[in-house]
């Protein structure tokens, strides 16, 4: 373990919430040399202690208690939603240091200034990828709520082996551009597996929904409705700054559908020309980089769909498709003064993929054209896009409404009719992802990025 700080052998991180991310955080940093204590629910503690009985640098108590006490710098792994309840239980040992991993930071700050005594210093972080990412390269925040220099240091010094890029930023900051990239992302695709599962359909079985820019739709649907509802929930519920976007995404798309359905075919041009100067620059003087985000033309092999069984047959072909989803999304930032790229230093893998494919819509003029013409003339996704607009206000609804069990029980739902699915889906998802990061990295070192 590189010590870079006085007593460093003797420091102790606890880790309260043994779930996905808090199993990560522990093995990578055990892996580095910091001496763990970690625990989950007492329930799960046999089935810890087994799980990591051969990892040298993590021993698993059996609550908060234990941890909280033992610990020099605790992290909360635990669900966003609990964190108030979960702070409130446990004493912490005095001139610790206390963060937090929640994807929402107000509830877990106010939970921190409320429960903790003076003496304990605040320094939140939140990794912006989930638990099967490599941490490698990937943003990680880091907030130095109430903290002296040396504590913040201390943090900084134990989580540098995820080899994260470290951004700095406030809590109110933080949720900002969260709700901005994350949450609104999510409600994008949240509403696309809603319409699916409405419409009875997979869509990779079909010949609908095929090419590169489709591939990106469904395998981060399911890549969202394979995981656990409550990580979606909280960051659209319990972000206070996340609700004005996933109405505007709601009503983007409704108002976009609308003058479809009408035929309003110039109002319909206008508005999502006018987004797109407004998201993307003017025409003739666009700020997006003279190379194109993602290459799309890699994602045509990321396909669920099943080789055909009569190799000779043609491959099919990409069917015109109106992409409201990415219309709504650029309309959507456009009406709230949103620029995407603003965010990049703090953005998921999802989103970069999602904001690359809508670059790439509208970066194509005739690509663009076309949506436009098919959302006036071509019936042919109607029925899904209604669906999708049903399923886009139906999230905003909830989420203004605060309602956690109404939410949980739309998600699980649809995550039923899909999981047979998960598995390939998410093997082919992660190789997409994949794809692209050793791709970002490629452009970075040819020193196009
Ligand atoms: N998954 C992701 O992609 C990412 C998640 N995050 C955030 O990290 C946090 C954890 O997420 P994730 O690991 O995915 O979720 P998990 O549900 O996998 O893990 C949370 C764990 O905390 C446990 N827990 C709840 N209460 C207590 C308690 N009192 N003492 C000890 N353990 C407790 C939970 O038990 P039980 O299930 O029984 O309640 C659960 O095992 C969330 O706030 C999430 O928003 C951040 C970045 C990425
Ligand atoms: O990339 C995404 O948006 C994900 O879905 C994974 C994820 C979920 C929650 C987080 O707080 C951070 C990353």
């Amino acid at each position: 373990m590189a010590t870079t700080f006085p007593g460093a052998e003797d420091f102790v991180v606890g880790l309260i919430g043994m779930g996905d991310m808090g199993k990560m955080y522990a093995r990578r940093l055990g892996a580095a040399g910091w001496r763990i204590m970690a625990c989950d629910r007492e329930e799960k503690y046999e089935e810890l202690v087994q799980e990591f009985a051969n990892y040298k640098n993590i021993q698993i108590l059996r609550n908060g208690h234990l941890v909280s006490r033992a610990s020099n710098y605790i992290i909360y792994s635990v669900e966003a939603a609990a964190i108030g309840r979960v702070v409130a239980q446990y004493a912490t040992r005095l001139g610790a240091i206390v963060g937090g991993q929640t994807s929402c930071k107000d509830p877990e700050i106010k939970a921190f200034e409320e429960h903790l005594p003076s003496d304990v210093d605040i320094v939140s972080c939140h990794s912006l990828h989930g638990p099967n990412v490599d941490p490698r390269g990937q943003p990680l925040v880091l907030i130095k709520h109430r903290a002296s220099d040396e504590s913040f240091q201390k943090v900084e010094t134990v989580l540098r082996c995820l080899g994260s890029k470290h951004v700095y930023l406030t809590a109110k900051e933080h949720d900002r551009i969260t709700a901005d990239t994350q949450a609104v992302t999510h409600a994008a695709f949240l509403s696309m597996g809603k319409a699916w599962h409405a419409t009875k359909q997979f869509p990779w079985e079909g010949s609908r929904y095929v090419g590169g820019i489709e591939n990106v739709k469904i395998n981060l649907m399911l890549r969202i409705y394979a995981q656990k509802w409550h990580v979606y929930a909280g960051l659209a519920i319990l972000n206070p700054e996340a609700h004005k976007q996933i109405n505007q995404f709601a009503k983007s798309a409704t108002e976009l559908f609308s003058l479809m359905l009408e035929g309003r075919r110039e109002e319909l041009r206008q508005r999502v020309y006018a987004a797109r100067d407004r998201v993307f620059g003017p025409e003739g003087k666009p700020t997006w980089e003279d190379r194109p985000l993602l290459p799309v033309e890699l994602l045509d092999r990321f396909s669920l769909k099943p080789p055909s069984s009569a190799p000779t047959q043609p491959a099919p072909k990409t069917l015109p498709n109106n992409h409201l989803s990415l219309l709504a999304m650029v309309d959507c930032w456009s009406a709230l003064g949103i620029v995407p790229y603003d965010h990049m230093i703090c953005s998921t893998p999802l989103f970069r993929l999602w904001l690359g494919v809508t670059e790439h819509l509208f970066r194509t003029p005739a690509l663009l054209d076309e949506c436009l013409r098919v959302g006036v003339e071509d019936a042919t996704f109607r029925r899904d896009d209604l669906h999708f607009t049903i399923a886009a206000c139906g999230w905003a609804e909830c989420v203004e409404l605060g309602q956690f069990d109404t939410w949980r029980e739309r998600f699980c739902v649809t995550q039923k009719f899909f999981e047979p699915r998960f598995k390939d889906a998410m093997a082919v998802g992660q190789a997409m992802i994949q794809a692209v990061l050793e791709s970002d990295k490629r452009e970075e070192q040819a020193g196009w990025r």
